[in-house]
């Protein structure tokens, strides 16, 4: 079985973090992610992410850190290893391309939605290290 690379991002924004729900077209309608997407050949994550997040939600982010790395077996032929960022909000105006709706989550909110399984660790590292990541995005002195 492969194993798929998958770039997502933890967008912040005045003090909330970014999820989306998938939609009827994508796979796993109806659950919440960090938006992202397929790590293409040769391209670095990175790259990925910003690529997918303009295409995805039309806005530009800034990377400014990242999670631990969450492997997850849907099923004996889909296994995803997805690689979060934490990001900022840059750039653009968001406008829902792919994804049904997406909701602004505070630190108490985040397990208020129905994550997809690969991203339950990541959001469990995101509430353990919320403080510390919202530290590093105030400019510093
Ligand atoms: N983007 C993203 N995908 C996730 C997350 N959690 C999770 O299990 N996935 C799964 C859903 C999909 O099976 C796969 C990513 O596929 P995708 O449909 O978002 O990627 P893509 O835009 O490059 O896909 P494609 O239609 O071009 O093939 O990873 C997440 O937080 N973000």
């Amino acid at each position: 079985m492969r194993t798929v690379p998958v770039t997502c991002a933890v967008i912040f924004h005045q003090g909330k973090v970014l999820a989306a729900q998938r939609s009827e077209a994508m796979d796993l309608p109806g659950k919440w992610e960090f938006p992202g997407g397929k790590v293409e050949e040769g391209e670095m994550p990175e790259d990925c992410l910003i690529r997918e997040i303009q295409e995805e939600l039309s806005i530009g982010i800034r990377i400014f850190g990242s999670l631990k790395i969450s492997e997850y077996a849907y099923s004996s032929e889909k296994s995803i290893r997805l690689i979060p960022f934490a990001a900022t909000w840059e750039t653009g105006e968001i406008q829902l391309l792919e994804h049904r709706q997406i909701i602004w989550l505070d630190q108490e909110e985040l397990f208020c939605v129905d994550w997809a399984a690969a991203d339950v660790p990541i959001v469990h590292e995101l509430q353990q290290k919320w403080v510390k990541l919202v530290e590093e995005i105030k400019p510093k002195r």
